[in-house]
């Protein structure tokens, strides 16, 4: 590809990239999906697995960006300008409860900040009696007039000022006024909301020449991969999303707390229990976008309290600890290890954290910073500097039972703030020990769990999946009740993050337009075309003005023809294999009224059409449980033998002793694996066959509404 012509005709920030400079060190993000395979001593398969055709975000594979180094807000020295001035409240511990939290002298943070402690018997997970009110009604006025003056720096320097992505809020359109008392009671707030950030290109990509790929607009995008025929000619495949709101390299943070986390934030007054996290690869983002979100959040929370709620006992606590390798640790009290406990009314209680109660926005900032010095680090083979542990800081409003500020104050609403671990964690399989294989195992199992829990909770679902991983049980009172999650998932523009970019796409449009509890006409719209995503174009075409948003629908060569039609050499290889385990299936021949039309997509005129889908999202229901199904079925077997694989190779490790036959149980564990891997080559094929059975649903979808 090209990419001046092109770029420079694309929304953003073409032509201002190359002016931008900020230090920054990445990797090539290239992964293997397969490596997972090499690991397990399975290269044979490796082969045909590669030549399948392009699997949609299993996160099974790909995995791995590292987790090192200061992860959330390690940028934090630079960015805050937090006027103190409107919260200096009065400490007012309750008896038994050690929370004087006036700064002090020093930076002995156990003498600044009071700790709670957590456990068993406190209150601090249950909600307030529904009867108590949390308040009457906002005072927009008396809070956002005074406060709005002073907003944070986000010292951005290589940030533009203007904001092409997002439509800028007006300066007085602010929380307060977003969330009258009587709207507020309707709930306006969308139960999930997933964004996305596309962050700049960096030094590095720039000076590899590599090109911005990902073309946005104001709540959809388009990701241009670069892709190769098999007779080797170069060929352009387009991949569009839709999400509720995207955000380009020229939003500032500011912006994206706006988009985010602002319209939530009176509602957790409201014992509401809220969830905001990032997900990307390793370097897409995450920690620059998350870093100030917590302040800005506590800042307006701060702001309520000292206004709207003040004198109604309302107080914030502040805790922050990290999974790491599947265990807890405090941030705040020198990663003293925790333990999560369930107590009898199922509530989720970890054991040891500390909790400081703060009442101004720099004593926040202190405690972040400590917890960020602490969070652990490690190097891998895809990032040195990134984060191997999910970093959870957590702002609690507690208020006293009766006004009685001499009893445990309980807990009316929450704000979780998740630093994720890099996506792409699979890169670790083959380069790094054991331990880092491991890690990178907890990690995917994590990821794939919260996106099960958080799909479950936007159909309403009674069954919460949140055992599925300690992440989705650490947060397992943000799943239930009143819950509301923001998902940012962060990306990056350039080539070569291109697989890694689409994955995290894909990650936020299951977590999102599968949803059936979300079944709007916006939502069809956004499914249809997430799922269609791809289209081709020849790269000759990709030159200067050529590059517009008409296409053609075409399918890449190796799609055509009957049913699934992997490449030759694949089938080739994955025929025997699944033959003679006697697994071999026949699929059904695909509908012909399935058949793409010809003609062309206009991109832009997407969203004015009113489509008429009612045989087609039956349809497309019906695609989606089956594609449910096959995700969980691969998942279970890729889990199955990698516990396998772990069990036998410290079988292998016990039995290295002289006189043992160790060679027996090598030929078990390849037998074992090979019969495994057999079952998830079927899987796949039966996924990709889904895939293309998806994708002629949204031709004759397409068909039928006219674009
Ligand atoms: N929107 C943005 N604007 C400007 N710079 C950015 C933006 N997003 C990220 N960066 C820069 O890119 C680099 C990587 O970002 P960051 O550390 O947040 O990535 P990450 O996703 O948290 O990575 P990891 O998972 O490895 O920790 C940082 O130097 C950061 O300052």
């Amino acid at each position: 590809m090209n990419g001046p012509g092109r770029q420079g005709l694309r929304s953003g920030a073409a032509g201002v990239h190359h002016q931008r400079q900020y230090s920054d060190n990445f990797l090539d993000g290239s992964s293997n999906g397969n490596r997972w395979l090499q690991s397990a001593g399975l290269q044979h398969l490796q082969s045909s697995t590669n030549q399948l055709p392009p699997l949609q975000d299993y996160n099974l594979y790909g995995g791995g960006g590292g987790a090192q180094g200061g992860r959330m807000y390690r940028n934090a020295q630079r960015s805050f300008n937090v006027g103190t001035e409107y919260y200096v409240e009065p400490s007012t511990p309750p008896g038994g409860y050690r929370a004087s939290m006036q700064k002090k002298n020093g930076d002995d943070l156990s003498g600044d900040f009071s700790p709670g402690l957590l456990d068993l018997h406190s209150f601090d997970t249950e909600l307030l009696p529904p009867e108590m009110p949390a308040s009457n009604a906002y005072d927009a006025n008396s809070l956002y007039q005074p406060g709005r003056g002073r907003s944070f720096d986000d010292s951005e320097p290589y940030m533009l000022s203007k904001q092409t992505g997002r439509a800028r809020a007006p300066e007085n359109e602010n929380i307060l006024k977003s969330f009258p008392a009587e709207k507020e009671k309707s709930n306006p707030v969308a139960k999930i909301k997933v964004v996305v950030r596309k962050r700049p290109m960096n030094k590095k990509e720039l000076a590899k020449n590599e090109e911005d790929i990902i073309e946005t607009y104001s709540n959809s995008l388009t990701v241009h991969e670069t892709k190769l025929k098999v007779d080797l000619t170069r060929y352009v495949e387009k991949h569009e999303f839709v999400f509720d709101a995207v955000l380009n390299e020229e939003v500032t943070n500011d912006e994206v707390y706006r988009e985010t986390v602002e319209p939530i934030v009176p509602i957790i007054f409201e014992r509401t229990k809220a969830t905001c996290f990032a997900y990307g690869q390793t370097g897409s983002g995450k920690t620059f976008t998350m870093k100030p979100l917590p302040l800005k959040a506590s800042r307006d929370i701060l702001r309520l309290m000292h206004h709207t709620y003040r004198n109604q006992g309302f107080q914030l606590f502040v805790s922050f600890f990290e999974i790491y390798g599947g265990k807890l640790f405090d941030l705040l009290n020198d990663r003293k290890k925790l333990c999560m406990r369930e107590d009898g009314k199922q509530q989720v209680c970890i054991v040891g954290l500390q909790e400081y109660r703060v009442s101004d926005v720099e004593n926040i900032k202190e405690l972040i910073e400590k917890g960020n010095s602490t969070r652990s680090t490690g190097t891998t083979g895809a990032n040195e500097e990134s984060s191997r542990s999910h970093a959870i800081l957590q702002l609690a409003i507690k208020r006293s039972v009766d006004g009685n500020e001499s009893k445990p104050p309980r807990l009316v609403g929450k704000l979780s703030f998740i630093d994720l671990a890099g996506s792409e964690r699979g890169a670790d399989t083959t380069d790094n020990d054991k331990q880092t294989r491991i890690e990178g195992a907890e990690i995917n199992k994590s990821l794939l769990a919260l996106k099960e829990c958080i799909r479950a909770l936007d159909n309403d679902q009674g069954h919460i999946p949140f055992r599925g991983s300690k992440l989705t049980e650490v947060l397992r009172d943000s799943f239930v009740g009143n819950s509301r999650t923001v998902m940012i998932s962060c990306i990056s523009p350039s080539t070569g993050s291109c697989e890694h970019t689409l994955n995290t796409l894909r990650y936020a449009d299951r977590v999102k337009s599968l949803s059936k509890g979300n079944n709007t006409k916006k939502d069809a719209i956004s499914t249809n075309f997430n799922l269609k995503e791809s289209s081709t174009v020849p790269l000759s075409s990709i030159t200067g003005s050529v590059y517009e948003d008409r296409t053609t629908d075409g399918w890449p060569d190796e799609n055509e023809g009957d049913d699934f039609s992997p490449p030759e050499e694949y089938y080739e290889q994955v025929k025997p294999s699944l033959k003679k385990n006697g697994k071999m299936e026949s699929y059904a021949t695909t509908d012909d009224k399935l058949k793409k039309p010809s003609g062309l997509m206009k991109w832009k005129d997407l969203p004015k059409v009113e489509p008429q889908t009612t045989h087609a999202e039956d349809d497309l229901n019906a695609l989606l449980q089956e594609e449910e199904n096959l995700v969980n079925a691969h998942r279970t077997q890729v889990e199955e033998t990698m516990n396998i694989v772990r069990e036998e190779m410290n079988l292998l490790v016990e039995a290295d002793q002289p006189g043992n036959q160790l060679d027996d149980y090598v030929t078990r564990l390849n037998a074992i694996l090979s019969q495994k891997a057999a079952g998830i080559l079927q899987l796949q094929t039966r996924l990709a066959h889904f895939q293309k059975r998806l994708k002629e649903h949204n031709v004759l979808v397409s068909s039928t509404t006219g674009y």
